[in-house]
């Protein structure tokens, strides 16, 4: 059995493995400009964010009607709950579909449908995050808000995803104030491929509670040390720091640095069908790749549990499943 843990950094669009794609494009008529599952898998060859998001956005048109956000989820669920997630914060993408003519009622009832349902049949908790398109106008984000406020009971919070250079977190000032007044939790990604500055203003800016990914944060000393006084939770993605050349080889990966400056670091898949693993194989890659001991890993899986929206009842009960759990090695 895999060390129990919360995963809080995956866009479930990501998470469309190609099997399912072509299941999907067959099933709403679509034509996909691939031949075969072999041929799609072969165009995952990144060289960075935004040829990721190319591919990304284009496999997106499979997913038209309800069913389809809630076979999407409840695919990503069951596998997760195979890794030994415990309870997933998941993220999507309103305006990658709203630009399609889907509208976003159709996204929140399909997916929140599949979350109620692996609760029950598979016991893991999950929460969804709205993400703003950041390379999208900010009015459009706000506009992304207003729609979705008749579905804000099944939404947890909003974050800020998509091409990060050039589209700095100030650019979301006011939408992510609206979602607060609004009652809403906050995340941003910052510091993937663009520089500590921009973790710096997702914190100062938006009111950020999480840095998604952070990496770059070392780059910033003084950053560094506020993030560990502050103690504000990363959500770094270890596969997908390699896949988009954010970090030349998992051996290089800057996590034990994060970890030595005493950071509230957690591990996650960030897009696994697209970087070559889920959540679990992120920790056990990062545990052969940098030699890490158990009590590293369990006090990372502790800390993916301190870092989520989980009410204080729940989150003591499952960092006490962690204490208890024992490597096979061990
Ligand atoms: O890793 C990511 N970064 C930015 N946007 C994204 N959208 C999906 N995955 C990502
Ligand atoms: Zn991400």
């Amino acid at each position: 059995m895999a060390i129990p843990k919360a995963e809080l950094h995956l866009h479930i669009e990501g998470t469309l493995e190609p099997e399912l794609a072509f299941e999907l494009a067959e099933r709403n008529g679509i034509e996909l400009p691939f031949d075969s599952v072999e041929e799609l898998r072969r165009a995952y060859s990144f060289t960075d964010l935004q040829s990721f998001l190319d591919l990304y956005y284009a496999l997106m048109s499979v997913l038209r009607t309800e069913q389809d956000f809630a076979d999407l989820a409840a695919a990503y669920l069951e596998r997760a709950a195979a890794q030994g997630v415990r309870h997933a914060e998941i993220f999507f993408d309103p305006q990658a579909h709203t630009s399609r003519g889907v509208a976003i009622g159709t996204v929140v009832t399909g997916l929140a449908r599949a979350l109620e349902d692996a609760e029950r049949s598979l016991g893991i908790s999950s929460r969804l995050i709205l993400c703003f398109l950041r390379d999208r106008p900010a009015e459009e984000a706000m506009e992304t808000l207003e729609s979705a406020r008749p579905h804000l009971h099944a939404i947890t919070g909003v974050g800020l995803d998509s091409a990060e250079i050039g589209n700095p977190p100030e650019k979301f000032r006011e939408v992510f104030a609206a979602a607060r007044a609004a009652g809403l939790r906050r995340v941003a990604h910052a510091g993937e491929e663009g520089p500590a500055d921009y973790v710096r203003q997702a914190l100062d800016v938006l009111g950020a509670e999480r840095i998604d990914h952070g990496v770059r944060c070392l780059e910033d000393p003084e950053l560094v040390e506020r993030l560990r006084r502050e103690a504000v939770p990363l959500t770094v993605c270890p596969f997908s720091n390699v896949r988009l050349r954010v970090v030349e080889r998992l051996e290089e990966h800057p996590l034990p640095k994060l970890i030595g400056a005493g950071l509230v670091v957690t591990v996650n898949s960030d897009d696994p069908a697209y970087f070559g693993g889920y959540v679990e194989d992120n920790l056990d890659g990062v545990r052969r790749a940098l030699d890490l001991d158990p009590e590293t890993v369990r006090e990372l899986a502790r800390n993916s549990f301190r870092a989520a929206f989980l009410d204080e009842e729940r989150r003591a009960e499952l960092i006490a499943e962690v204490d208890a759990y024992r490597f096979p090695a061990e």
